[in-house]
């Protein structure tokens, strides 16, 4: 692979993180030395995609009691302050969440910082495992010819692994599926056209990029057999936030009779937010809508609204890949056995 999304250096206790923003044109990296500029990272996008944001931020926190100890200072009040900065970061992805609260239950009960590296260290292996069990759950229902609809970037510029849904694609494709992916070019922010592309090509997955607009229309008159999306964060009844615009593709996916999968780690799943309904939904500046590559589209002056996820309803999802298998409808039951199951008791995946 010509890139890698994210790498501890050891020697300088810094987190190389490849810097998405200037992608396909330019592959730069950027060494972050604090836990404040790995935050910052998250915030501005260097590093995005829910699982890479919740590794990136173990990693900040181990970055801060390194920082601590090696200047003889308390760790806790460094921990907590690392902690605060990073959840003010980005308010969508669980993942983050769940990675720092995964580090708080370590340092709070005393953990010092070798433990602590040692854990963030564990999270980005376990990343790479879940994204291969996904896609090996997601191979044994793909047929031998297989057109994908994918939206955003949900592979390994996401994740540590191969990612989620644009893995499943990539895994097909190396499998020795005949695949073919349409690719919505996600805006604002364009993660399919820049990103989600840039992998395919690397990869040698034959694709299209399309606007946003286009999806409806193709899978009316083209063949289209699974839309595959990733997620930040599935409520316990199975609502979905993800990038803008899925909701919409899923809409389009259901009046088309395409079946709609969510492929996410069982770290995306919240049980303890009910519903769609109660998912934050980011809301970035009005410059990322009126501006294209730095070039203003829009009248001097005009106004934008930019909220960056959408929620899309349980009821036009057809599947959740998750690493312990495909979860179905009804999610409400069968996500709480998944994460029953996952810690040793009755896994139903309601099958
Ligand atoms: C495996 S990545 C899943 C999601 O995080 C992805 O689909 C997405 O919405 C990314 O949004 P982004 O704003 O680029 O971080």
């Amino acid at each position: 692979m010509a890139f890698q999304t994210m790498e501890w250096i050891g020697a300088t206790a810094t987190l190389r993180l490849l810097d998405q923003r200037f992608l396909p044109e330019v592959v730069q990296y950027r060494d972050l030395a604090t836990p404040e500029a790995v935050a910052g990272a998250i915030r501005d996008m260097t590093v995005r995609g829910a699982p890479a944001i919740g590794v990136s931020a173990a990693f900040g926190i181990a970055q801060a009691a390194l920082l601590a100890e090696a200047a003889g200072r308390p760790l806790i009040p460094a921990l907590e302050a690392a902690d605060g900065v990073l959840r003010a970061s980005r308010p969508t992805a669980v993942n983050l969440f769940w990675a720092l609260d995964r580090m708080a239950g370590l340092w709070r009960a005393g953990a010092g910082a070798a433990q602590l590296l040692a854990e963030a260290q564990v999270m980005e292996r376990e990343d790479i495992a879940v994204n291969e069990a996904i896609a090996a759950h997601a191979l044994a229902i793909l047929p031998q010819e297989v057109t994908f609809f994918h939206h955003c970037n949900t592979g390994a510029l996401a994740a540590v692994g191969v990612g989620t849904a644009l893995g499943i694609i990539r895994r097909a494709h190396e499998a020795g599926r005949k695949v073919f992916a349409y690719l919505d070019e996600t805006r604002p922010r364009l993660q399919g056209a820049k990103l989600s592309s840039f992998e395919l090509m690397e990869y040698g997955v034959p694709h299209a990029i399309v606007v946003d607009g286009a999806s409806a229309h193709i899978m009316r008159r083209r063949r289209v057999d699974m839309a595959v999306v990733g997620c930040d964060r599935v409520a316990a009844n199975g609502d979905t936030a993800n990038k803008i615009g899925t909701y919409n593709l899923a809409l389009a996916a259901q009046d088309n009779g395409v079946p709609f999968y969510v492929a996410c780690p069982s770290s995306t799943i919240d049980l303890a937010t009910p519903d769609g309904d109660g998912i934050e939904i980011e809301e970035r500046e009005a410059d990322e809508v009126l501006r294209i590559g730095g070039q203003r589209v829009a009248p001097e002056g005009a106004p934008a609204f930019n909220p960056a996820f959408d929620v899309t309803p349980n009821r036009l999802i057809a599947g959740l890949i998750t690493e312990f298998g495909i979860v179905r409808p009804p999610f409400d039951v069968n996500l709480r056995a998944l994460l029953a199951g996952r810690d040793g008791r009755v896994v139903s995946c309601g099958k």
